[in-house]
């Protein structure tokens, strides 16, 4: 033969699977991706074809969500130990089982303070803002006489893991979608606001203080509305911010549905009491708007947003 097969390996990649567990009230998430790498006597698939000792990629990732289902995710590492002893020790052909994680890491939105409607032991437990920082941005225009502010952020991914249900919408012939009473939330905020500053610099806002502000009330109102739509949620974050935040007249908000699709595992005799998701990544509901002051004129561009 003029050639051999060096090394190889196959498995189902990024796995994208977010498990909650729920606490009474308090929700615990775990959102990991998981990618599966199994080598061992593979030479008949590569040289004749032969699928003899292949487990399918598809058996990979199903094992994946229901290994989150049967031994749950305290840890990546400890999943990981499960996932790759199971393919070893369950197939006779595998020898090595590579089990790479990413996880993604969630902290809860802050819904104690006085700003909020809850005190207390009333405090949102299911809200969720994605560690690591979003990107701040601006655009300032200015003619020689008047200036124009428009700032906002990116990338600040936020996930409600209840109180979020969206029925009631139009079916026609081509609708499949199972309306959800329960469903994840979750979406990856782009926002632009507009100050109503244009003169005296004297009198210019405190951009600091502004920024944190308008951040907070945006996270407090995702975490606090009882969603039916992410529509709605996002009239309720806009409305937050012109209602709480004189120096704003004008957000507008660029809102990607990320969706969360229970997994069926029924086939493995498990059930999915709302607990075991996948994350799909595309495509994506895109929901956009601008939330405006009473009798201001909207100046924040269409696409600004998207960029
Ligand atoms: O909050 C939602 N708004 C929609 O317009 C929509 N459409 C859809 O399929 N799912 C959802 N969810």
């Amino acid at each position: 033969m003029p050639t051999i097969l060096g090394q190889n390996q196959y498995g189902k990649a990024e796995n994208r699977v977010v498990k909650i567990t729920r606490d009474g009230d308090t929700h615990h998430i775990k959102d990991l991706n998981v990618s599966v790498a199994l080598s061992g006597d593979m030479e008949d698939v590569h040289y004749s074809g032969s699928n003899a000792n292949v487990l399918p990629t598809d058996t990979t990732k199903n094992t994946v969500y229901a290994f989150a289902k049967e031994y749950g995710i305290e840890s990546a590492e400890q999943f990981g130990i499960h996932l790759a002893r199971h393919f070893v020790t369950s197939q006779e052909p595998i020898k090595v089982a590579r089990i790479r994680i990413e996880e993604y890491s969630w902290e809860r939105i802050e819904t104690s303070d006085a700003n909020s409607k809850f005190i207390g032991s009333d405090e949102v437990k299911h809200s969720f803002v994605r560690k690591g920082q979003e990107t701040r941005v601006t655009q300032i225009t200015y003619d020689g006489e008047k200036w124009e502010v428009i700032s906002g952020l990116k990338d600040l991914v936020v996930m409600n893991s209840t109180n979020s249900e969206f029925w009631g919408y139009v079916k026609d012939k081509y609708t499949t979608l199972q309306e959800a009473y329960d469903r994840i939330l979750a979406t990856q905020v782009s926002a632009r606001w507009r100050f109503s500053w244009t003169d005296d610099e004297q009198k210019a806002p405190n951009w600091e203080k502004s920024y944190e502000q308008v951040r907070k009330h945006m996270l407090q109102a995702f975490a606090e509305t009882y969603s039916l739509s992410l529509q709605q949620t996002l009239y309720q974050m806009g409305s937050r911010i012109i209602n709480n935040r004189s120096e704003i007249d004008e957000v507008r908000f660029s809102l990607p549905n990320k969706h969360h699709f229970l997994v069926d595992l029924e086939p493995f005799g498990l059930k999915n009491d709302n607990e075991v998701y996948f994350a799909a990544d595309r495509p994506y509901g895109l929901i956009e708007a601008t939330v405006l002051r009473d009798g201001v004129e909207p100046q924040i561009p269409v696409d600004m947003t998207n960029l």
